[in-house]
């Protein structure tokens, strides 16, 4: 019997952000591997129309959640939703509620987090950094907490090179931002946000930093780890390959390039691809909670979960098995052939962004007013590389991250630990990693049929052949332009005239000989 799947047995687990990628598959691993757990608290706000209830519901009933139930057939009564809205004074929880999660959690898992890299300062701070505060207060009043697990990004520290399991410190104090943004009205806080996050590259990161400062800060006495994963990928073994749900990351990137919108990025084909699967992510996060509710360590423990330093993949390897899987499995009505040019310069990356990008999407957007349609490609193809410049960042650089704790905490484990919370990213093999999230993308992300794929297979051929068509008539065209402006043009024309049809005489010639 694994012990940290024993250890979970009987526990009341509060999780925030659950209704969130990672959220998702740490719910499906706790129910599956401790079925026998007590109760699994989630903070849900409503949204798009749903109800709590409902959108509990939909998560249950989705295919990430099929062994669960035939495991633990009762999850619906061990997940408890209660309403809470993370930006809103104490979460907005009811008295009740509130009294119920103070008075019986064990372990916190506080996964919640506005992962946006455009959202507003004030926004961002509230969500990553003062309710990070709030729960914290809350832990503190919990008399049966043993650990309080929270989730930052390998990407906190980006500003710098080389990073350690460490908290570093901001430049401004955390307490000083929140306060600061009480009294700010909104204009001055977007001049002010460049000077305050200096060399983060964006709100998103600047703010996760200042989370793990309110960590270290206001601590008290709590049994606390921060784990920072990097970017997190589709699952790979656990429940099941591929499984992935949102666009962020590379997903929508592997979505864009598939359906052929998106054929060159500006990236440095041999920086590290520091992807990690969400499963090995959700692993790491269970050992966590068991060491440090167990083993009570004397200070916060920070926990790198990459792949750079162990496996190293790079976007280079990346993108070519990513199109070699859609050679196989191509995604439905593409707009173009997917292809994948990497280029480091910014001239060559804004040549391709101008022919490969805008100047089809020009095209086609008059094709749609010919023929009495609405124009919408510009549109998306601004959005989309908007999206790919906001990206662009994290692909032309290399991080090392240390991983001295995650290496101590997978030796503390039983093998039987080891296996059934495999972290150890070592053993992942790339290509088909990289194949099993493709085809996720596409059934899960896309919901498109498998039965779909010699269809699209004879539109990528058809593709092709307009792909063909197209470059010989433009040069055709551009050809024969040249030809009546210069005299040299005509010249190498008819030489080029006159060989073939010697070529040719000579070749009919020796054919009539030989009859
Ligand atoms: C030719 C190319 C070669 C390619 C080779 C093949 C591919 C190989 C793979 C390699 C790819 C390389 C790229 C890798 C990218 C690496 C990213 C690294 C990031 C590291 C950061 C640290 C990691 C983290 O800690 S957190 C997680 C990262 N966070 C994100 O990724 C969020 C980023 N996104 C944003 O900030 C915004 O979405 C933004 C600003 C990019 C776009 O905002 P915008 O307002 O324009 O659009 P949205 O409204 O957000 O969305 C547009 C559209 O999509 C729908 N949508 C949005 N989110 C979701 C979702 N979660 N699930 C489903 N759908 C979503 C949204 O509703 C919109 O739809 P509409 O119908 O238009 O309303
Ligand atoms: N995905 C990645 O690549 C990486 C993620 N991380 C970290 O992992 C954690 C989880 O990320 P991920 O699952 O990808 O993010 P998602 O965007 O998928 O999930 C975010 C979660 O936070 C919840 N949330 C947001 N705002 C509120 C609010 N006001 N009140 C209540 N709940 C709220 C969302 O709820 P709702 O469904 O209602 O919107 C959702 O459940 C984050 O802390 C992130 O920083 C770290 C490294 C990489």
């Amino acid at each position: 019997m694994s012990t940290i799947a024993a250890f979970y047995g009987g526990k009341s687990i509060l999780i925030t952000g659950a209704t969130g990628f990672l959220g998702k598959v740490l719910m499906e691993k706790l129910f599956r591997t401790s079925p026998d757990l007590k109760v699994i608290y989630i903070l849900v706000r409503p949204k798009a129309g749903q109800t709590l209830q409902q959108r509990v519901f939909q998560i249950l009933d989705s295919k990430l959640f099929e062994k669960v139930k035939e495991v633990c057939p009762n999850v619906h009564e061990k997940i408890r939703a209660i309403y809470a809205d993370l930006n809103q004074n104490d979460f907005a929880i009811s008295k009740e509620d509130m009294q119920e999660l103070l008075s019986c959690t064990n372990i916190i898992f506080h996964c919640a987090a506005t992962v946006r890299f455009d959202d507003t300062l004030r926004h961002a701070v509230q969500l990553n950094v003062t309710a990070t505060r709030q729960l914290l207060l809350m832990a503190s009043q919990m008399p049966k907490l043993e650990a309080f697990i929270h989730i930052s990004t390998a990407y906190s520290n980006c500003n710098l090179k080389h990073i350690d399991e460490v908290i570093y410190p901001c430049p401004v104090e955390q307490k000083k931002i929140i306060d600061s943004l009480e009294w700010l009205d909104d204009a001055i806080i977007d001049e002010i946000t460049p000077k305050l996050i200096r060399d983060w590259p964006n709100i998103y990161t600047y703010t996760k930093a200042l989370g793990e400062m309110v960590v270290q800060q206001e601590s008290r006495n709590l049994n606390i780890a921060i784990i920072r994963p990097s970017i997190v990928g589709a699952t790979w073994q656990e429940p099941f390959p591929g499984w992935v749900d949102n666009i962020n990351g590379p997903n929508g990137i592997i979505i864009a390039t598939g359906k052929g919108f998106l054929r060159a990025i500006k990236a440095t084909p041999m920086a590290v691809a520091d992807v990690i699967p969400v499963d090995t992510v959700v692993n790491l996060m269970l050992a966590v909670g068991w060491y440090t509710a167990v083993h009570r360590p004397k200070s916060t423990l920070v926990y790198h979960i990459t792949s750079g330093n162990m496996n190293p993949c790079n976007w280079h390897k990346m993108g070519v098995q990513v199109l070699a899987t859609f050679e196989k499995i191509p995604f439905e009505r593409p707009f173009r052939r997917p292809n994948a040019n990497f280029t480091s310069n910014s001239f060559t990356s804004q040549y391709w962004n101008a022919v490969s990008h805008r100047a089809p999407a020009i095209i086609y957007d008059c094709y749609l007013r010919l023929t009495g349609r609405k124009p919408r490609m510009t549109k998306l193809m601004n959005r989309l590389l908007r999206t790919v410049s906001m990206l662009e960042y994290f692909i032309n650089r290399s991080w090392e991250w240390s991983t001295y704790n995650t290496e101590m905490l997978m030796s503390e484990l039983s093998p039987e630990d080891q296996r059934v919370f495999n972290f150890d990213v070592r053993q992942l093999n790339w290509l088909e990693y990289i194949e099993n999230y493709v085809l996720g993308v596409k059934k899960y992300l896309l919901k498109e049929d498998m039965a779909g794929i010699p269809k699209a297979k004879q539109r990528l051929k058809r593709l092709r052949n307009i792909h063909y068509l197209f470059n010989t008539a433009l040069f055709l065209i551009a050809w024969r332009l040249l030809i009546a402006r210069s005299q040299m043009a005509r010249n190498v024309w008819f030489f080029i005239v006159s060989f073939c049809y010697k070529f040719l005489s000579y070749f009919r010639a020796s054919s009539t000989l030989k009859v």
